[in-house]
């Protein structure tokens, strides 16, 4: 049987993208991505182009080219699960913060509701992936539900974890280093395989089982963090010795058994996924008792957390200790450039220390609004709303973000940024002017030069 209707539960920056490229090459098959966020479906379907919920280079182009032909965005949620042979759980796994495993187990819930609704309402046959990134073993619990819905269907389980990065989504979905698909039918899995092998070359699809599928993906999330961590850790000791990280990053990642990616140093790394994997990851561990295994992988979020927490003590201590009723100009909020995901980023930590010690924060950010910057600091609940209102202002302009500031913090690697009027922007800030990069964004010698106090990372 080939497929001819999929379904997506889950319209977010993975289901969206993910399944905006499967319809763009495989113009046969009807895909309807489904959600419980109302909102959330409006926008996807908004004619206007750019208030797509996601913003994601090419991503706009892509559903336009897709929507209302072969893809569809609905809140049906049941309707679309009866109809389809295929159905992608793509739907969020955040950190618990309740119960047994609060700050570490993924929390289950959505996925559960999911298989529950797909076992109530699935009347024939359904191959269900798992498209969201789940602890290993999930598969078992799913089987569980969909096999004791007291009817006669048979349900598939694969795993069929995504490596997407935000803000390259699209070219990563295009041309991935390898799809990986775990599970027991080969019926299944050669029904999957054949949506991806439309434009997916052959040797790059690749098959194992379900628990090495769900496991890889953690894992892959896992060595990434960890490669971040690692660079960040000699940051701290560049700084005490003159030597020059990314000089040191270049240096090790041409030996070939290194390489050279994700080795740029930063104010620590952010996103939904990497932190929720790891400590996902350490919570695994300690459920079989594997304590120095947790407490191996936990080393990398400690890192991570003291990496944040160093750039903004630097910062104070620069500023001759204290930071009180000084503007503090914040460029970029979202975790990384060219996406508006402001999930765990840096900014969100730094922001709210420098509060902390009675900074006024100015934002700007291309691509996140001002209410997701309140939204953000409101949920730390280290002060209230009000609080956060008036000590932090956000701008259209990045130019209005800087006038009379004390510092800029570069806390996004936005293009943009490097290409602005550093000499006029120099001259309206108060002085000295300090700029502590939180990205090694712009050219050190340059700014030295125009007359800031430049502090980067591990230079
Ligand atoms: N964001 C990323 O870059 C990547 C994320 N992942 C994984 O993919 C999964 C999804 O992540 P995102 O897309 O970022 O999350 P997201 O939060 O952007 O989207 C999830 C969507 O699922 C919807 N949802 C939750 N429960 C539902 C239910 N019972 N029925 C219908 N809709 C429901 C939510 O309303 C939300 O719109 C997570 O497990 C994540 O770890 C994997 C690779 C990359
Ligand atoms: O499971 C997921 O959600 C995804 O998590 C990451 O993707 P993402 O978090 O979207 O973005 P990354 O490019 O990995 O960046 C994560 C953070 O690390 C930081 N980073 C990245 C690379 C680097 O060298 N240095 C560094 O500080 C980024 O600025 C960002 O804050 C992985 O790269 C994806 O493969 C994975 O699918």
């Amino acid at each position: 049987m080939s497929i001819k209707n999929i379904c997506c539960i889950g319209a977010g920056y993975v289901g969206g993208p993910t399944m905006a490229v499967i319809a763009k090459n495989n113009p046969h098959i009807n895909i309807t991505i489904v959600d419980i966020n109302a909102d959330r479906i409006a926008a996807w379907n908004d004619s206007d182009l750019s208030k797509l919920p996601i913003f994601e280079p090419g991503l706009s182009e892509i559903v336009k080219a897709t929507r209302n032909k072969n893809l569809f965005f609905s809140t049906d949620i049941n309707t679309a699960i009866d109809k389809s042979e295929m159905i992608f759980i793509s739907v969020n796994t955040p950190t618990k913060t309740y119960g047994k495993g609060k700050g570490m187990a993924a929390d289950l819930k959505y996925i559960e509701l999911c298989a529950r609704n797909i076992a109530e309402i699935a009347k024939t046959d359904k191959i269900v992936v798992e498209k969201s990134t789940l602890p290993v073993r999930t598969a078992e619990a799913i089987k569980s539900i969909l096999d004791n819905s007291g009817s006669d269907v048979k349900f598939d389980i694969l795993s069929n974890p995504e490596f997407l990065a935000e803000g390259t989504a699209i070219e990563d979905l295009l041309n991935p280093d390898r799809v990986l698909i775990g599970g027991e039918s080969d019926y299944a899995i050669e029904s999957l395989a054949s949506i991806y092998a439309s434009w997916v070359p052959e040797d790059k699809i690749l098959r194992t089982n379900v628990w090495s599928s769900e496991l890889s993906k953690l894992t892959a999330n896992a060595f990434l963090a960890q490669r971040i961590s690692s660079i960040n850790s000699i940051s701290e000791i560049c700084e005490h010795t003159e030597a020059n990280v990314n000089e040191v990053a270049k240096a090790i990642g041409m030996d070939s058994r290194i390489g050279s990616k994700f080795l740029k140093a930063s104010v620590g790394f952010g996103g939904s996924c990497f932190q929720k994997d790891i400590l996902n990851l350490v919570y695994i561990a300690k459920s079989y008792n594997l304590n120095e295994v947790a407490d191996y992988w936990e080393q990398v979020i400690i890192m991570n957390d003291h990496q944040k927490r160093r750039f903004s003590d630097r910062l104070i201590k620069t500023l001759y200790n204290t930071v009180s009723g000084k503007k503090i100009s914040m460029l970029g909020w979202s975790f990384k450039k060219d996406t508006n995901d402001t999930r765990e980023s840096a900014a969100i930590y730094v922001a709210d220390h420098l509060l902390s010690e009675q900074a006024k924060i100015s934002v700007y950010d291309p691509k996140v609004s001002s209410r997701k910057i309140q939204t953000d600091l409101n949920y730390l609940g280290t002060r209230t709303e009000e609080e956060n209102k008036e000590g932090v202002e956000c701008v259209d302009s990045p130019y209005d973000a800087l006038v009379d500031a004390h510092a800029i913090a570069i806390m996004t690697e936005w293009d943009e940024f490097k290409t602005y009027d550093w000499e006029t922007i120099y001259t309206k800030m108060k002085k000295p002017a300090f700029i502590f990069d939180g990205r090694n964004l712009l050219d050190k010698s340059e700014m030295i030069k125009i007359g800031f106090e430049y502090y980067s990372i591990g230079q």
